[in-house]
C-alpha cells in the first residue's frame, strides 16, 4: 500500500477477494469493516481493488472529485449485458452519441409533466390488456403480486418508452412474447454483470437472442407514441456513422433502455405495494389522501361493456391524475420513499481516471491510484441509527413532517441529520445513485410507481391475504444477487388473490 491510501481488508482468497462474505450477509459484513475501519476502506473484487465510502457526509467530497468517472463503469456494464457490439461509451467506437441523447431526453425534467401525462392515459389500456389476458375465460383466476407487477411494468414500459401497435390485440400479444423471454434473461442478468460468460448460461443467451430478433421486428414508423427517447435511440446507428451502423448494434441499444427502464422499478413497485397492503394505517391514509386531492370515485366513471361479459371501466379518474396531484400527496411519496430506504441496495461504482486525492467531510485525505474503482454502498445508510429512528422497520410516515402553524397538514420531510450536520433524503436514501450523473429515469420511474400503485388500490380488490410479520420465514425476501443494482427484487411472490374490480 501506498501512504493515504485507505485501509485494504485482507480476504482468504484474494481474487476472489470480498465476493462470498458480501454475496452471504451483505449488511452484516459491510457493517462489520465499517465498524473495524471506518466509513472508508478498500475491499479486492475480482482481482480489483474497490474503495467503499459509507458516510452520506462525504458524498458532496466523491461528487467534486472529477476524475472519478462512471463512463468506463457504464460502458462495461452494457458489453457484459447485451455482447460488445452497442455504441454506448464504447471505447472501440469513441462515441458519446447515446449518452448524449440520454441526458437530454432523460434527464430533462421539462418532459416531466408530459411522461405523467402519458402514464396516466397509458394505464387504463395496460390493466385492461394485462387483466384481460390473465381473466379471459375464468374471472376469479388468482395471481400473486410480483406476478402482477411484472406484467403491468412490462406492458406500461413498452407502450410509454416504445410506443404502441395499433390493435389491443397485437399490443397484448407483443407483451406476452417480451415478457416469457425478457424476465429469463432479467433473472440471470446479474450474473452477466458478475462476468458469467453467457455461453454458460444457456436459457439466458436463448432468450437474449429472442429478445434481439423480437426488438429487430419493431418497425418505429408505424408504432403510435414512440417517445422522443426510443426514436433518439433507434436512429442513433444511422446518424453516426451510416456506413457501418447495424441492425445488430440498434438492436442492442433497445434492449439495453427496456432492462433500465424495468429492472429497479419493477422491484420498486412490488415492494411499494407489499408495504402499503402489509401495513393497515398506510393503505387507509394513502387512500384518504387520495380522496382528499381528487374527491370520491363514487359515479366516477362508466363502466363498458367488453366481450365475453367482462365489464372495463373507461377509468376517467385515472386520466384524471395529473403531475400536479401526484406532488400533493406527501403520504403516498412518503410510503415510496420508505420503500426506497428499506429495499433500495446501490452501489454507485465509478472508476478513477488518473491518480487522485479525495478529502473527506472531517479532513482526512485519502489517495485513489489510477484505474482503482470507488463504489458508495447505500445499504449501510439507509440503516444508519444516527439517521433513521429504528431503521429496521417500515414506517410509511417516516418521509412526513406537521406543519409548524398547521399540525393537521402534512408535509414532506427535507432534513435529517447525522453527526450534527443536516442532510436531505436525496442523500439519506440513495437508490438512485448520486451526483449529477445518478439515475436519469428515477422522476419518470417515481410517477409510474405512483400511477399503478394508486390505480390498484383504488380501483382493484388486491389483498396479500395475511399481514407478514418481519421475523417469520414467510416474509419475502430480497434476492442477493441482484445486490448493486438499484432495488433488489422479492425471493418470492407473495399474495395470490383474485383480482376484481372494487364494487362501486
Ligand atoms: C425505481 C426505479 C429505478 C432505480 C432504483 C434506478 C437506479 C439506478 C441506479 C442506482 C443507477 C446508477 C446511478 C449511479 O451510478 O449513480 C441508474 C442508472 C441509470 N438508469 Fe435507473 N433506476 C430506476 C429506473 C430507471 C428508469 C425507469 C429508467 C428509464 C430508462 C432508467 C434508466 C437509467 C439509465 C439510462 C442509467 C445509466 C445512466 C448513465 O449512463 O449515466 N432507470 N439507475
Amino acid at each position: 500500500r501506498l501512504p493515504g491510501e485507505p485501509p485494504l481488508v485482507s480476504h482468504w482468497i484474494p481474487f476472489v477477494g470480498a465476493a462470498l462474505d458480501i454475496g452471504k450477509a451483505p449488511l452484516d459484513y459491510m457493517r462489520s469493516l465499517q465498524r473495524r475501519l471506518g466509513d472508508v476502506f478498500t475491499i479486492k473484487l475480482a482481482g480489483w481493488d474497490v474503495h467503499v465510502f459509507m458516510n452520506p457526509l462525504d458524498v458532496p467530497s466523491l461528487e467534486r472529485a472529477k476524475s472519478i468517472d462512471h463512463t468506463q463503469v457504464i460502458g462495461q456494464f452494457v458489453s457484459q449485458m447485451v455482447g460488445d457490439k452497442h455504441l454506448i461509451h464504447n471505447p472501440a467506437k469513441h462515441s458519446e452519441v447515446i449518452p448524449k441523447t440520454l441526458e437530454k431526453t432523460l434527464r430533462s425534467a421539462m418532459h416531466l409533466i408530459t411522461l405523467c401525462d402519458s402514464c396516466t392515459s397509458i394505464l387504463p389500456k395496460t390493466i385492461e390488456r394485462t387483466l384481460k389476458s390473465e381473466f379471459s375465460s375464468k374471472r376469479k383466476m388468482k395471481i400473486g403480486l410480483y406476478k402482477l407487477c411484472k406484467k403491468l411494468v412490462a406492458d406500461m414500459t413498452l407502450n410509454l418508452f416504445f410506443g404502441s401497435l395499433a390493435s389491443d390485440k397485437d399490443c397484448s400479444e407483443e407483451t406476452r412474447k417480451i415478457c416469457e423471454e425478457f424476465f429469463v434473461y432479467f433473472d440471470s442478468s446479474a450474473l452477466l454483470v458478475d462476468r458469467i460468460p453467457i455461453h454458460l448460461l444457456p436459457a439466458t443467451k436463448r432468450s437474449r437472442n429472442k429478445m434481439f430478433e423480437l426488438l429487430s421486428d419493431f418497425d418505429f414508423e408505424n408504432r403510435e407514441n414512440v417517445s422522443k427517447l426510443i426514436s433518439q435511440v433507434a436512429a442513433v446507428g444511422k446518424s453516426h456513422n451510416p456506413e457501418n451502423s447495424t441492425n445488430e448494434e440498434r438492436v442492442r441499444h433497445l434492449l439495453i433502455i427496456l432492462w433500465s427502464a424495468q429492472a429497479n422499478t419493477l422491484p420498486a413497485l412490488f415492494w411499494t405495494l407489499f408495504h402499503i397492503l402489509n401495513d393497515k394505517q398506510a393503505k387507509v391514509d394513502v387512500l384518504q389522501e387520495f380522496e382528499k386531492h381528487l374527491g370520491k370515485s363514487e359515479n366516477f366513471y362508466d363502466v363498458t361493456t367488453v366481450g365475453e361479459n367482462l365489464q372495463w371501466p373507461t377509468m376517467d379518474d385515472i386520466q384524471r391524475i395529473k403531475k400536479g396531484d401526484l406532488d400533493k400527496m406527501v403520504v403516498l411519496d412518503s410510503c415510496l420513499k420508505e420503500t426506497l430506504r428499506v429495499s433500495g441496495s446501490s452501489m454507485a461504482v465509478r472508476r478513477a481516471t488518473q491518480n487522485t486525492t479525495i478529502t473527506l467531510h472531517s479532513g482526512k485525505v485519502y489517495n485513489i491510484r489510477k484505474g482503482d474503482y470507488t463504489s458508495y454502498f447505500a445499504p449501510v445508510t439507509h440503516q444508519d441509527t444516527q439517521i433513521y429512528e429504528k431503521p429496521e422497520e417500515y414506517r410509511h410516515e417516516r418521509f412526513l413532517q406537521r406543519g409548524e402553524k398547521d399540525p393537521n397538514m402534512l408535509k414532506s420531510r427535507t432534513q435529517f441529520s447525522k453527526e450534527g450536520k443536516r442532510i436531505s433524503p436525496s442523500t439519506s436514501i440513495m437508490t438512485f445513485g448520486y451526483g449529477a450523473i445518478r439515475c436519469p429515469g428515477r422522476h419518470i420511474a417515481m410517477i409510474e410507481i405512483k400511477v399503478l400503485a394508486l390505480t390498484l388500490l383504488k380501483h382493484f380488490n388486491i389483498d396479500l391475504g395475511q399481514i407478514y410479520d418481519r421475523s417469520s420465514k414467510d416474509y419475502p425476501q430480497p434476492d442477493l444477487t441482484h445486490l448493486g443494482f438499484g432495488v433488489m427484487p422479492p425471493d418470492r411472490d407473495v399474495g395470490s388473490f383474485p383480482l376484481q374490480l372494487k364494487s362501486l
